[in-house]
């Protein structure tokens, strides 16, 4: 028996699809039906023959002693009041005994109805204590780590080493010396063979999940720790549970009944089929083939139908699974988005470093912002004091070569660090700052002010939980008044303002495509209404149509509900079309910002000009590329970082950082070439000209 589909196990989701409210007891049996109505006729068929017979043994086995007139252990009849008559011992099948007696004078049909209540018991009480201790120590040591896993998984590798018969007996040996041979410790004995299957796979899980994207994204909508814990990694880990659960008590009944036939198991007299068949061995050879049958049979058929019962409840509960059967999802019409006309001088006016002035107050005002991870080869500050504003409806590229702090400064906005990562300075949203907030009210800050998407979005979505979840989790955590019916009414509205079809919303992730999860992402960061949106890489994993769309919808948003927009990415081509100012990152450093505009037609730092120069468009004839690599950021070059690249490094460039100064109207640039950056320009000195893709550097 295996258990190695279980990894990809899925939830029992019962929520009801649209239009089709029902109340009550008939409401929760019409949801808890639902999986099973989706599941393939061959896990229907599988589920319902094996319950159907794990029916017949259950009833067999509490309904039978009442019907049935001999006991298990009875070896004598009372043929008149005070007098008995034996049994006599190998009776073949007869009217009598219909299956039969054994060389202990025992029926044979008595034993097998025992022994199934036996089954059951030890069965029910073998799997709880492998399922707790295992669901239990598999989480501590997956969510802790450090010692307390190791140690763990050491002792579970140990425990797993064991052949799981060998370890039953020495379990039985053990809990003999401690309590009197029963149906408890007999179960204490098959269950421990079973608490590292679970110790693995919840382990393994926990692991898995914590770390999972969608989990970053609950956090980033603001989700509690708690409903991190439980709904998102618990959750997701308790699904392999059933599946492990039904394959295991399928094995007990094995382990139990070897046990028995080995006489390590529940003490005769009492009725126990491995013990019958150990008892029937020399009766074979003596054609007496009714003593060692019947028990034999009734294990293969109790084991196969819990068997059954394990594969079809993997294939109902796992939603990938599921949909393996089916023809594929429906193919929606192309969503038709009305592009609105974009407006990108918005915010491109001139202003002082870091921030176009605007009539209102910023969304986000960001002052001397720095991020650091602790690393082997000591801090390492990603971001280094680093100052902008974002402006209601205003869009803010963020651009730079790879490991210059991009996604760290995204990140850092929400406080959304990986362990290790520190945030110093403020982040202002909407009055407050981010970098001193309480956890709690950090939570709401996320998803109610700030809204964060990410690339990949598959990742960024729980699989196991419908779109409709989604909204409903974020938009009651941040609104505990608003009903599910209201929560799920917004999901529809906000799936249809992103081009979906809002009959969508009862869909799993994967039933998605690419760009309908990257818009239901982004309708699911938007459904708080927040201040501003930071788009890390957006739309890196979709095609260039789809990519128009999402940011047409970035353009929608930021005109019509005046969102801002801090956009991440390597793409210069896609910060033209979309922003209206950009903020060039080198080494953890803003070393220009400005509007879009001025800083795309008249860079002035050599690395903006570089990056520029290395961007290929249609006009490109020659493709130029900044020498060099960025530099360790554990130990950044003194004064400007960019020196060691740069093509125009003076002396005093080393000397200590250049000030961002004015070098156009709105624009600023972090340079030695211009006066004001904190040094004279030194006689002689020209800062470059011209467009860099023709000049290059
Ligand atoms: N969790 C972490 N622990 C230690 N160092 C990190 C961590 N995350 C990022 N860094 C380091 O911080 C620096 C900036 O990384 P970051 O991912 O913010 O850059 P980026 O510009 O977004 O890069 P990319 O465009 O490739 O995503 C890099 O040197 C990186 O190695």
């Amino acid at each position: 028996m295996s258990t190695e589909n279980v990894d990809a196990v899925g939830p029992v989701r019962n929520d009801p699809t649209p239009g089709e409210q029902k109340t009550g007891v008939r409401a929760r049996l019409s949801h808890a039906w639902r999986p099973f109505r989706r599941a393939s006729r061959v896990s229907r068929v599988l589920i319902f023959s094996g319950l159907g017979i794990v029916v017949l043994f259950l009833l067999m086995a509490f309904v039978g002693p009442l019907l049935y007139e001999y006991g298990g252990t009875q070896y004598r009849v009372e043929v008149a009041p005070g007098e008995f008559e034996p049994i006599k011992a190998l009776q073949p099948p007869s009217g009598e005994h219909p299956l039969g007696t054994t060389r202990d004078q025992f029926d044979v049909l008595a034993r097998i109805i025992d022994g199934a209540s036996l089954a059951f018991a030890v069965m029910a009480l073998a799997v709880s204590i492998a399922m707790i201790a295992g669901v239990t120590l598999g989480l501590l040591s997956g969510y802790r780590g450090g010692p307390i896993d190791r140690a763990l998984v050491t002792m579970m590798d140990a425990v797993y080493a064991f052949p799981a018969l060998v370890l039953a007996i020495i379990t039985a040996f053990a809990l003999s010396a401690i309590m009197s041979p029963g149906v408890v410790p007999a179960a204490a004995a098959v269950g421990v063979v079973y608490i590292p299957q679970y110790f693995r796979v919840v382990r393994n899980h926990t692991l898995s999940v914590k770390q999972e994207p969608f989990v970053e994204a609950a956090r980033s909508m603001g989700a509690k720790e708690r409903t991190v814990l439980g709904r998102y990694v618990f959750f997701n880990v308790v699904q392999t549970v059933p599946v492990i659960l039904t394959l295991n008590a399928a094995d007990s009944i094995l382990v139990l009944a070897s046990l028995g036939f080995l006489g390590y198991g529940v003490p005769p007299p009492t009725a126990e089929w491995g013990y019958d068949i150990s008892r029937a061995i020399t009766d074979v050879p003596a054609g007496i083939w009714w003593t060692a049958l019947w028990p034999g049979l009734a294990i293969v058929i109790l084991v196969t139908a819990l068997t059954l019962v394990g594969e079809g409840l993997n294939d109902v509960i796992n939603p990938l699974l599921r949909s393996r059967g089916k023809t594929g999802p429906k193919i929606e019409p192309a969503p038709r988005e009305d592009t609105p006309a974009e407006d990108h001088t918005a915010g491109a006016a001139t202003g002082a470093a870091g921030s176009a002035p605007q009539a209102a107050r910023p969304s986000v005002a960001v002052r001397g912002l720095r991020v650091g991870y602790r690393t082997p080869d000591g801090p390492l500050w990603a971001v280094d004091d680093v100052s902008f504003d974002i402006h209601p409806g205003e869009s803010l590229g963020l651009v730079g070569e790879s490991g210059c702090g991009k996604s760290s400064l995204g990140r850092a906005l929400m406080r959304l660090m990986p362990p290790g990562g520190v945030v110093r300075g403020r982040v202002e949203v909407a009055g407050e700052d981010m970098v001193g907030l309480s956890e709690s009210r950090l939570r709401r800050k996320r998803g109610e002010d700030l809204g964060l998407v990410f690339q990949e979005p598959m990742t960024r979505l729980n699989p196991l939980l419908k779109i409709s979840d989604h909204f409903i989790e974020m938009i009651r955590t941040h609104q505990p008044d608003v009903s599910k019916a209201e929560a799920l009414e917004r999901a529809r509205v906000a799936l249809s303002q992103m081009g979906i079809p809002p009959t969508r919303v009862e869909s799993y992730p994967h039933e998605f495509s690419g760009g309908m999860r990257q818009r239901a992402m982004i309708a699911l960061s938007i459904a708080l209404e927040p201040k501003v949106i930071v788009a890390d890489e957006p739309t890196t994993s979709l095609d260039v149509i789809v990519e128009s769309q999402i940011l047409d919808l970035f353009g929608r948003l930021r005109s019509e509900q005046q969102i801002g927009l801090l956009l991440v990415t390597h793409n210069l081509g896609l910060v033209a079309e979309t922003c209206d100012r950009v903020a060039v990152m080198y080494a953890g450093k803003i070393v220009e910002i400005g509007p879009v505009e001025e800083i795309f037609n008249d860079p002035k730092h050599p690395y903006t000009r570089g990056l520029l120069a290395s961007t290929i468009s249609l006009e490109t004839t020659e493709l130029h590329s900044i020498e060099g690599y960025p530099p360790n950021l554990t130990d950044p070059p003194p004064g400007c970082r960019f020196a060691p690249r740069c093509p125009y490094v003076m002396d005093h460039c080393t000397d200590a950082v250049p000030r961002l100064t004015e070098t156009n109207p709105g624009q600023h640039t972090a340079c030695y070439l211009y006066p004001g950056a904190g040094a004279p320009v030194p006689e002689g000195v020209r800062a470059p000209e011209g467009n860099p893709q023709e000049t290059g550097v």
